[in-house]
């Protein structure tokens, strides 16, 4: 008889987003075991699974689960425990749901995960961090870079690149061979039909720039543990 090895995961965010990744992961077969934390106060259940704290207990867990994910739709915040999770010593996976299709051309990097019905097309790259959510799709060739979130039923075509951190709001378009700039907004049921710098929040049909942000970008990878969580 073979006996298939089922694992534990431990999901930071008992929130929306984190019960659908609770769901999507035991769609999986991989996992099989989920336990929560969140910095939710006197929270002890959501949906029938334990939640063991807030996020700050995380290291005690390190030997308990084979993987820790992050639940979070904040799209910096996302990026920065996942990296701590990281440099602490957790294996953090990718999730892609069964009943999505992912090229095996495509790369999908740790801390993403493609939800339902949604689609990433032949030689697509999804880097670190990423939420490729409900019934969206990722076309061929396209560079998703750290962080991004593409809302359900957002699309993007051909050859796109989006920067780090932005995010798609739902039933948002992007045109094929488009760039999207780092830490943009596209409202949703925009169409980009233009490249998009960074830091702007962008609306309409066609979309158009509606809004200029700071532009704080942490280069997460040159500071250290400590300095990463005094940041969270
Ligand atoms: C599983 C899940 O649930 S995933 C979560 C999915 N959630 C979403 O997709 C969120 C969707 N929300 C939106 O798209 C919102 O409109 C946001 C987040 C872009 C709003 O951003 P805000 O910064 O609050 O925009 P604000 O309301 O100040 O509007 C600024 C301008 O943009 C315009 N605008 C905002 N949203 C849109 C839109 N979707 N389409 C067209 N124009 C828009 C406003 O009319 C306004 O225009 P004006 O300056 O000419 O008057």
């Amino acid at each position: 008889m073979v006996v298939r090895k089922m694992s534990g995961l431990l999901i930071l965010g008992a929130g929306g987003h984190g019960r659908t990744v609770a769901d999507a992961a035991l769609m999986t077969g991989i996992w099989d075991r989920i336990a929560f934390l969140d910095d939710k106060e006197d929270l002890e259940e959501v949906s029938g699974f334990p939640v063991l704290g807030q996020f700050n207990l995380f290291p005690r867990f390190l030997n308990d689960f084979d993987g820790a994910f992050v639940a979070i739709g904040n799209n910096d915040l996302r990026l920065k425990l996942i990296i701590v999770l990281q440099h602490a010593g957790f294996n953090v996976p990718s999730i892609i749901h069964p009943h999505s299709s992912v090229s095996k051309r495509s790369k999908i990097a740790a801390g993403s995960i493609v939800m339902a019905g949604a689609v990433v097309n032949t030689d697509a790259t999804i880097e670190r961090g990423c939420i490729i959510n409900t019934c969206s799709s990722v076309d061929h060739d396209c560079y998703v870079q750290e962080g991004v979130h593409i809302s359900p039923g957002s699309h993007v075509g051909g050859t796109a690149s989006i920067g780090r951190c932005s995010w798609l709001c739902m039933n948002s378009c992007i045109g094929n061979n488009r760039k999207v700039g780092k830490n943009v907004i596209v409202a949703a049921g925009s169409i980009v039909i233009k490249d998009v710098p960074d830091d702007v929040m962008v609306a309409g049909i066609p979309a158009i720039i509606k809004k200029r942000f700071g532009g704080d970008h942490i280069e997460h990878e040159n500071i250290s543990l400590s300095a990463l969580y005094e940041r969270i």
